[in-house]
């Protein structure tokens, strides 16, 4: 694995995020690089959506600050998160219906201000490489939901982003689909320079794709470590794993 410079990084430090009373997120700090994929975990309301809201600039946090390759970017709006570098996508996929895969991810790139041929071009290399070129006509809305969720990630990938947050990619996958997303997302940050931060309750997915994760538990971080450290963490098999959890997922 290659490592990042201080300055080719996503950085949160000391995240509060605050609602009415609530506090989701109490003293959070996570850093991804550029050649990694690191994974975000923890039960339902942990925190998990409001750190990728955060980070991704739909939040601003009632302390603590992000930064993106250094530039302290805490309470910039999306669009000037995006263009510092970090894309997001959502639990619930946001494709353009009426549109072909291949106008899809095209949309990525323009929506970057990349110029048309480039786009063009990015675009078909992007189908080509995951295998989805056969699907380059079919519009959005006629897609399986497994071949959605890549198009959503290859629109991402399109934006020339350094950075990629995933918001439960594999839900709604059978293992099939779930085992192929794997293998299409595993090599992105060697081939994109991209790091990928992802959400997912998939633990099968999450311990073979990750290189780290990071756990957190009503809003607070209760482990970070290798998916073998993470694993045997007694706190975090009492939060979250369960003791088949803790047994049934795997890593390479
Ligand atoms: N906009 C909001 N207003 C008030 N409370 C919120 C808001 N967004 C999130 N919360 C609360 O913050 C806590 C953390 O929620 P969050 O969605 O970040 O958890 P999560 O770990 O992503 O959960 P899940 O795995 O179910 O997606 C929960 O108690 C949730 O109800």
């Amino acid at each position: 694995m290659l490592t990042s410079s201080n300055s080719e990084r996503l950085t949160a430090t000391g995240v509060v995020m605050d609602f009415a009373g609530l506090r989701a997120l109490d003293n959070v700090s996570l850093s991804l690089g550029r050649h990694e994929i690191v994974g975000l975990i923890g039960p339902n309301g942990s925190g998990k959506t409001t750190l990728v809201n955060v980070l991704s600039g739909a939040l601003t946090p009632t302390a603590g600050t992000v930064s993106i390759d250094a530039e302290n970017v805490t309470g910039f709006v999306p669009r000037k998160i995006s263009r510092a570098g970090l894309v997001r996508t959502f639990q619930t996929v946001r494709l353009f219906g009426t549109l072909s895969v291949f106008e899809n991810v095209q949309l990525g790139a323009f929506g970057a201000g990349i110029r048309r041929a480039q786009a063009t071009k990015k675009a078909n290399d992007l189908l080509e490489l995951f295998g989805i070129d056969h699907l380059r006509d079919v519009l959005g809305d006629s897609l399986s939901y497994g071949q959605k969720r890549i198009v959503e990630i290859l629109r991402a990938i399109a934006t020339d982003c350094n950075y990629l947050l995933l918001d439960e990619p594999a839900a709604g996958l059978n293992e099939e689909e779930s085992d192929k997303l794997l293998g299409q997302l595993s090599d992105i940050p060697e081939q994109f320079g991209c790091g990928i931060l992802i959400i997912d309750h998939d633990m099968n997915l999450i311990m073979r794709l990750c290189q780290r994760l990071h756990v957190l538990n009503q809003g607070k971080t209760i482990a970070e470590g290798t998916p073998k450290q993470v694993r045997a963490n007694p706190t975090v098999v009492e939060a979250y794993l369960g003791s088949q959890g803790a047994t049934d997922a795997t890593e390479p």
